[in-house]
């Protein structure tokens, strides 16, 4: 990328580049009073005419172009010559020597001038014919002056402007100070004596060596009397140039002699070079150029024009440009940017331009102003870059930076800007929008079950679903993970974004193909509903996530709409779960214990670990205040370590005072399936030193009931370290005797509302009997929980319980009296 990208700013800085030669060149060309440069099409019609043209001719462009060149310079007595010379530059390509013409002008008058003719091609075909042309009228007088002077020749020879050089054989026998001059040399000795050789590079820049041509062109002076020539000569100085020479071969008293004139031509040949390469640069330019009159009107294109707009040459010239005709842009916007042109000079940016078969694409224009001499616009050069790809790598760009890669809905950043937008309608107009938080189900099943591919196929299909319940106007985004949240802009009231929600939910449920198999799903959804809900943003997002948390907590695939009730909840749960985590690095839980008395002797044998937490505001939370906020935010492992590791402590200290009890530990749900379950208990153990006798591991019926092997693994495992079991709440749940059987248990506790029935509702307390005989057929103690009476321990005590807990035997404290033993009746 980075390789591919410098490549291309150095294509793009060497185009600028050459635009830069080409625009100072077309400016030059215009500006230039010495050099005449105008251009004929093959008709002889003119099509470029520059200043200089008008300043020699007498005729300005806008008179000259489009018209026929004859008609404006006449070759006179020579014509049938000047239209072989032109005729052959259009037959062969290339160009002929350069020669003088005596040309008759408009107005009449004669001039000399000097004309270079180059053929200006494309695709290797003559497109045009370029001259430029100097005028030497000047220069002929003196000819002329000179072919007449006879004896005052010296005199001429000495004072013409012209670098005239005589040679005998090689040798230089005379020069006048003009060619000093030229070839910077001090005096006649520094010239006379050697040859012009010396005064040449070894080679010329066609690649013939210098002595080579030189002989040659000798030769030929000598059968032909004349030659006239360019040469590459270099100075006394050592600086080259380029020389246009006219040699003359001379009979003098049987001596043959040849005289040399010899001229500067550098300048002419420098902007002949800057032509060429203009030219070059005109024509492989991959951006589109055009050459406009002061009218706006096409003087000349270059060939990506046409490659880029499908219009031929021909169809442009003399009109005006395509897309002023094609009417993109409102007319006052051409204005307004040629009265910046006209005004700065310069103007660049996006517009649009059409294709010859109506086809409209963007580019970027720069539009320069070409001045003359006296600084008037004559001309204006426009640049058109065809940024079709560079637009539409813009576009893909941005749509990927605005759309889900999986579902290619709206992301997050498109769907806040259309909510803004939608928000900021419904309040100029008084609507309502609904925003709705859509969260799958149980998503995460899916991907563990039939792999993450199977997820995303049915994140698609749950976004195409979506995308068919709403209207065209509806935003459908998907948030990330399974989240998608839905903008229904506009709607008449609840019931419309209840109905939405229905038939979304209904659109969910529909069992789809992943694979070979079929997948059912539903959906949790919360609504909010601008402007009663909120009206901004974040407020409705937020509230809409509320209302969906409820749906998940309430059972999931269900929708709701927000209310503040909700958002109070979510807010005091929020604050609960903050100081939760702070909790146990600020110690702020402790433990209390109640006693677990033995029935027949009275005396303490055990008590239970109760969590509190301290809370800096609301005092002594009991467990159901905040335990289940501590599982849903992944804190039940840490509290459950403290707690197991605390009580252990504590039971050793006991055991240290004397009192040898055992100490009862809830455990979580969480904590007994995770896999540190036993090194977190063997790490307890050990720190505290207890026997593992001394803790009892209370778990609830719902972690045994199932009976898989991992759940027998882990009660063997920490039955086989000596550890106490007791299945707490029994009588709750469902669990069989036969799978009861399969675990090694050490106590079943008898739930607290089955002894509660003991007073208030004695028919139902016949299952306190039942669990006993159970018990007593798994060779498991009993305790009973919750006992608050006498005549509640005179039941369990007449059926056979081993031992209770309860405030009849003593509140949970965090110092228990555990020295105490009770009488029973
Ligand atoms: N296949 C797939 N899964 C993803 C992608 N992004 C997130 N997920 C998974 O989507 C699941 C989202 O789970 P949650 O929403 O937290 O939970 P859930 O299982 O849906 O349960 P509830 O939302 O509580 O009903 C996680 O398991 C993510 O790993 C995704 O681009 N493709």
């Amino acid at each position: 990328m980075g390789a591919e990208g410098d490549a291309s700013d150095d294509r793009d800085a060497a185009g600028l580049a050459a635009l830069e030669v080409l625009y100072r060149f077309v400016a030059a060309v215009e500006v230039t009073p010495d050099v005449a440069v105008h251009s004929s099409d093959r008709n002889g019609i003119v099509r470029y005419w520059n200043r200089a043209c008008h300043l020699l001719f007498g005729v300005p462009a806008c008179d000259a172009v489009g018209r026929p060149l004859a008609s404006l310079v006449a070759h006179p007595e020579r014509e049938a010559e000047f239209a072989a010379v032109i005729d052959s530059v259009w037959r062969t390509g290339k160009a002929p020597l350069a020669r003088d013409w005596c040309v008759r002008l408009p107005d009449g008058s004669e001039r000399w001038v000097y004309s270079s003719h180059f053929p200006v091609s494309r695709g290797g075909q003559t497109r045009q014919v370029l001259c430029m042309e100097i005028d030497i009228t000047g220069r002929k007088i003196d000819e002329q002056v000179l072919l007449h002077a006879g004896a005052n020749f010296r005199q001429l020879f000495e004072r013409s402007t012209d670098a005239i050089v005589l040679v005998r054989g090689r040798e230089i026998v005379d020069v006048n100070p003009a060619a000093l001059q030229l070839f910077r040399c001090d005096g006649n000795d520094a010239m006379v004596g050697r040859s012009l050789l010396d005064f040449s590079p070894p080679v010329q820049p066609s690649g013939e060596a210098s002595m080579v041509r030189d002989a040659a062109l000798a030769a030929r002076t000598f059968s032909d009397g004349n030659q006239r020539y360019e040469w590459m000569y270099q100075s006394g100085a050592g600086e080259s140039f380029w020389a246009e020479v006219l040699l003359t071969s001379v009979a003098v008293d049987h001596q043959h002699l040849a005289f040399a004139v010899i001229r500067d031509i550098s300048l002419r040949k420098a902007t002949e070079r800057t032509l060429t390469m203009a030219a070059q640069v005109f024509e492989n330019c991959r951006d589109a150029i055009l050459i406009l009159d002061s009218s706006y009107r096409v003087v000349a294109v270059n060939r990506a024009f046409s490659d880029v707009t499908g219009y031929a040459p021909e169809g442009v010239i003399g009109q005006e440009m395509p897309s002023l005709r094609a009417g993109l842009h409102e007319p006052a916007f051409h204005q307004q940017i040629r009265d910046h042109v006209d005004a700065h000079g310069h103007w660049e940016g996006e517009v649009f331009s059409a294709r010859r078969g109506g086809e409209v694409f963007p580019v970027w224009a720069a539009l320069t102003a070409i001045h003359d001499s006296a600084n008037r616009i004559t001309s204006y050069m426009a640049i058109l870059s065809d940024i079709t790809d560079r637009k539409q790598v813009e576009e893909q760009t941005r749509h990927l930076a605005e759309h889900d890669f999986l579902t290619d809905l709206p992301n997050r950043v498109l769907f806040l800007d259309r909510l803004q937008q939608a928000l900021a309608t419904a309040r100029r107009q008084h609507t309502r929008v609904a925003v709705m938080f859509l969260d799958l189900d149980r998503f995460k099943a899916i991907n563990d079950t039939y792999g993450h591919q199977a997820g995303d196929i049915v994140l698609k299909e749950v976004a195409a679903r979506l995308v068919r319940c709403v209207r065209g106007v509806d935003t459908v985004s998907r948030q990330g993970g399974d989240e998608f949240v839905v903008i229904l802009a506009d709607i008449g009231g609840a019931d419309q974004a209840a109905h939405v929600a229905g038939s979304v939910m209904q659109a969910v449920s529909q069992p789809m193909t992943v694979g070979q198999r079929q997948v059912t799903l539903s959906a949790s959804i919360g609504i909010s509903i601008c402007p009663s809900d909120g009206d901004d943003v974040d407020t409705l997002l937020k509230h809409a996530d509320v209302a969906m948390y409820h749906a998940k907590q309430n059972g999931r695939n269900a929708f709701q709409f927000f209310s503040p009730e909700m958002n109070a909840h979510v807010v005091e749960r929020v604050q609960m779960e903050n100081k939760l985590r702070q909790a146990l690095e600020n110690r702020e839980f402790l433990l209390e214990y109640q006693p677990e008395i033995d029935i027949t002797s009275g005396r303490t044998i055990g008590v239970e670990a109760l969590i509190r937490w301290r809370h800096p505001q609301r005092g002594i939370l009991r467990p159901d205040q905040f335990i289940p906020v501590a599982e849903a935010c992944g804190l039940m492992l840490a509290i459950g370590e403290w707690v197991l590791r605390e009580a252990c402590a504590r039971a050793r200290a006991w055991r240290d005072q004397g009192c040898p009890v055992v100490v009862a530990v809830n455990l979580s749900s969480v904590q007994f399936t995770h896999d540190k379950l036993l090194d977190c208990v063997d790490d307890a153990l050990a720190s505290a030193g207890l026997a593992p006798q001394f803790l009892d591991l209370e778990i609830t019926e719902g972690m045994i009931q199932t009976g898989d092997a991992a759940t027998i693994a882990t009660v063997n495992a920490l039955r086989q370290r000596g550890v106490l079991l007791t299945v707490d709440d029994f009588g709750t749940g469902y669990s069989s005797l036969s799978t009861l059987r399969r675990y090694s248990l050490t106590k079943l506790k008898i739930d607290r509302s089955f002894v509660d029935d003991i007073t208030r509702n004695p028919a139902d307390a016949a299952i306190i009997p039942a669990i006993i005989a159970v018990a007593r057929s798994l060779k498991l103690r009993v305790i009973a929980e919750g006992v608050e009476t006498a005549e509640q321990l005179h039941f369990l005590q007449q059926h056979g319980c081993d031992e209770y807990q309860g405030h009849y035997a003593g509140m949970a404290s965090i110092n228990p009296d555990l020295g105490i033993t009770r009488r029973h009746p």
